[in-house]
C-alpha cells in the first residue's frame, strides 16, 4: 500500500528543533565557539550600563569634587570592551551564516533525494507543487530563522541573562520588581506560541496548497485553455491565494497582539522601576549611578523580551517549515532497495534477453479497489509480449510493477527466477527500461535528450544508436541535426519525433527488458513507418512487453496476453487467440471491421 506524506510532523517545537538540527548537522558544527563568541558580545553590551554607574558615583559625584582622569580611565576601557563585543558579534554573525548554509543545503539535498526515491504513488497522491514548496519554500523559512532568528535568540538570550545578573548586583529589589512586572507575560507567553504555532502551521499547509494549485495551472496550460477552463482555474488559485491570505493576516494579527502586550509589560517595567527607583534613591538606598544604570538595564531586559515576540514568530514559522520537512523524510520509501544492498552485478557486455514471471499478483491503488486479481503469467526470455485489453483493464498497472515503480500488494514478479524486491536498484534500473506513452523530454538537444538512456557524452555513441535504429536520415531533415532543441518538455518536436527520441534513448539504454507503453497519439504515415522500424529494432534481441493499443502491434508479437478486468483471461500467439474464438478473437474481428 502506498502511504501518503502527512501535511506536518507532529513532534512538539522542541523535538522538532532537534530533529532538524540532527537532519543538519552542519548547522551546529563549531556551535560551541559561536556560542562563547556571542557571551563575549552581550557582555560587551553590559559595560554602558556599568560605566555610567561608575562615573556617575565615582567620578561626578566624588567626594573631593569630579574626578576627570577616572573618567578618561573608565571611557577608554568601556571603548574596548564596546569593540570587542562589536568583532564577537560580527563573528558570530559570519559562523552563524556559514553553518546554517551548509546545513540547509545538506537538508535541501536530503529531502529532495527523498522526495525522488518515493514511490509514484505517493509523488501522485501529493501535489507536486506542494512537493516542490517543502524543498524551497519551507527550507527557506528555516533558512530565515537560522540565521536572523537564531542569531537574535541567542544574543538575547545572554543579554536577558547579563541584565538580570547586573540588575541583581546593583539592587535585587528593583531587580524583583522588574522580573514581577514581566512574571504574567512568562505565564502568557507558552499559551500565546501555541495558537501562534498553530496559526503559522495553517500558512504553511496553504502555501503549500497554493503552489500546487499554481503549478497544476501551468503544467497543465494546453488543457485549461482547450476545454475553456481558465475562468475555473483561475477561480480555484484565486481561493486557494484568499486562503492564504486568511491565514497570513491571522497569524499575523495573533504576533501582532503578542507584540503590544510585550510593549505594554516593557513599559510598565520602566516606570516602576522609575517610581520605586526613586524612592529608593531618596531612603538613601540606590546610589544615583546605580539607578542610572538600572533604568538603562531595564531597556537592556526588555529588548530581548520584546524581540522575543518577534523571535517567536520566525521559530513557529521556523517550526512549522521544518514539520514540513520532516513529515517528508519521515513518508517511508516503498520501493526500497534490498536491506542486504548487493551492488549491482557488473553489466555482461551486450545485453542478454530476460524471463518474467508475474506469480499471484495482486495490486491495489491507494485508497482504492484492487485492480489486479492474483496474475500468474510466465515470459519466456526473448519473447515479445503484447497486453491488450479494454481500458482501465490493468496493463499498464502490469507493465509498472515490472518496471518496480510500486510493489505488488501481494504476490511477486521475477526477473529470472528473482523477486524484484531483492534486485538492487541500480540493477533492476539497468536491466529493465519503461519506455512511456509521452517519454519526458529535458530541456536541451536531441543529442543530449538520447544520451540521458546512459548517462553518456560520447557522441559517438549517440550517433550510433541513431544510425542502428534507422533514424539518420531523419534526424537530418530536423534543423539543426542532433543538435536541434526540443524546447521545455519537447514541446519544439511533434509527438511522433518525441517517440522516436524515447525509442532512441532506450536502445542507448541497452537494457534486458524493456516496458513499452504504447503511444496512442496518431502520427503520419511516414513517422509511423519510422517508430514501428526503430521499434523492432530496438526489441530484437530483448525481452519486451508492449502495452498495446493497436492490435497491429498484437499480431507481430511473439505472445499476446488478454487482460479483462484485472485477470489475465487469454495468453497465446495472435493466430492461436483468434481461432480459438474467444475475447481476442472478438477485439480483432471487430478491430477488422473498424479498419476496412
Ligand atoms: N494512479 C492511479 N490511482 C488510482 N487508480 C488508478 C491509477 N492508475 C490506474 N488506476 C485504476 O486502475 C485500473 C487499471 O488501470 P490501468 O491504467 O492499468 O489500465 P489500462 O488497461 O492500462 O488502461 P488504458 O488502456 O486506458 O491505458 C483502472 O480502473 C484505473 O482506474
Amino acid at each position: 500500500m502506498s502511504s501518503t506524506i502527512s501535511a506536518s510532523s507532529d513532534l512538539g517545537v522542541l523535538a522538532t528543533v532537534r530533529r532538524g538540527l540532527q537532519l543538519s548537522p552542519a548547522m551546529v558544527q563549531g556551535i560551541g565557539w559561536t556560542l562563547a563568541l556571542a557571551v563575549v558580545a552581550t557582555a560587551g553590551r553590559v559595560v554602558v550600563p556599568i560605566v555610567i554607574q561608575q562615573v556617575t558615583d565615582n567620578a561626578i559625584m566624588a567626594d573631593g569634587g569630579p574626578d576627570v582622569p577616572l573618567v578618561v580611565r573608565t571611557v577608554l576601557l568601556a571603548l574596548a570592551g564596546v569593540l570587542l563585543a562589536g568583532v564577537a558579534t560580527s563573528a558570530v554573525n559570519i559562523r552563524l551564516f556559514r553553518a546554517s548554509e551548509r546545513g540547509l543545503a545538506q537538508l535541501r539535498v536530503r529531502t529532495f533525494r527523498h522526495v525522488h526515491d518515493l514511490s509514484v504513488l505517493t509523488q501522485n497522491a501529493e501535489r507536486r507543487g506542494s512537493l516542490v514548496s517543502r524543498v524551497t519554500s519551507d527550507v527557506d523559512t528555516v533558512s530565515r530563522f537560522v540565521q536572523f532568528g537564531g542569531l537574535q535568540l541567542v544574543l538575547n538570550v545572554g543579554q536577558l541573562l547579563v541584565a538580570t545578573v547586573a540588575m541583581v548586583v546593583y539592587s535585587p529589589v528593583l531587580a524583583l520588581v522588574v522580573w514581577l512586572c514581566f512574571a504574567p507575560m512568562f505565564v502568557l507567553a507558552p499559551r500565546a506560541q501555541k495558537v501562534i504555532s498553530r496559526a503559522y502551521g495553517a500558512v504553511r499547509v496553504k502555501v503549500g496548497v497554493m503552489l500546487g494549485a499554481i503549478s497544476e495551472s501551468i503544467v497543465g496550460a494546453e488543457t485549461i485553455r482547450a476545454y475553456g477552463a481558465s475562468g475555473r482555474t483561475q477561480r480555484r488559485i484565486d481561493d486557494a491565494v484568499q486562503d492564504h491570505r486568511a491565514d497570513a493576516i491571522k497569524a499575523q494579527t495573533f504576533t501582532a497582539v503578542a507584540f503590544s502586550t510585550g510593549m505594554a509589560f516593557s513599559g510598565l517595567a520602566l516606570a516602576a522601576t522609575v517610581v520605586v527607583g526613586t524612592l529608593l534613591a531618596l531612603d538613601g538606598h540606590l546610589s544615583l549611578g546605580r539607578l542610572l544604570a538600572f533604568l538603562f538595564l531595564v531597556q537592556m531586559f526588555t529588548g530581548p523580551v520584546q524581540n522575543a515576540t518577534e523571535m517567536l514568530n520566525e521559530l513557529q514559522n521556523a517550526v512549522a517549515g521544518w514539520r514540513r520537512v520532516i513529515a517528508v523524510l519521515d513518508t517511508p520509501l516503498e520501493v526500497t532497495d534490498p536491506a542486504q544492498g548487493r551492488a549491482a552485478a557488473p553489466r555482461a557486455a551486450g545485453h542478454r534477453a530476460a524471463a518474467v514471471e508475474y506469480d499471484g499478483v495482486r495490486f491495489a491503488y491507494p485508497g482504492g479497489p484492487e485492480v489486479l486479481h492474483g496474475i500468474d503469467l510466465h515470459i519466456p526470455a526473448g519473447t515479445s509480449v503484447a497486453m491488450v485489453g479494454e481500458t482501465g483493464s490493468g496493463k499498464t498497472t502490469l507493465g509498472k510493477l515490472l518496471a518496480r515503480l510500486m510493489d505488488p500488494t501481494a504476490g511477486r514478479v521475477l526477473l529470472d527466477g528473482t523477486d524484484l524486491r531483492e534486485l538492487p536498484l541500480a540493477t533492476l534500473r539497468s536491466r529493465v527500461v519503461l519506455v512511456p506513452q509521452e517519454g519526458f523530454l529535458f530541456d536541451g538537444t536531441i543529442a543530449e535528450n538520447i544520451a540521458y538512456g546512459r548517462l553518456t557524452h560520447d557522441r559517438a555513441e549517440v550517433e550510433a544508436a541513431v544510425a542502428e535504429l534507422g533514424l539518420t536520415d531523419w534526424l537530418a531533415t530536423l534543423p539543426d541535426g542532433p543538435d536541434t532543441h526540443v524546447g521545455q518538455r519537447g514541446e519544439s518536436l511533434s509527438a511522433g519525433e518525441r517517440q522516436l527520441v524515447a525509442i532512441a534513448r532506450a536502445y542507448l539504454a541497452d537494457a534486458d527488458l524493456l516496458v513499452l507503453d504504447e503511444a496512442t497519439s496518431a502520427v503520419d504515415p511516414a513517422t509511423e513507418g519510422r517508430i514501428s522500424a526503430a521499434l523492432a529494432r530496438l526489441q530484437a534481441g530483448r525481452t519486451s512487453v508492449a502495452i498495446a493499443h493497436r492490435l497491429s502491434t498484437a499480431e507481430a508479437a511473439d505472445l499476446v496476453v488478454v487482460v479483462d478486468a484485472g485477470h489475465v483471461v487469454e495468453v497465446g500467439t495472435h493466430r492461436e487467440l483468434v481461432a480459438r474464438g474467444g475475447v481476442y478473437a472478438r477485439m480483432y474481428a471487430s478491430w477488422v471491421r473498424q479498419a476496412h
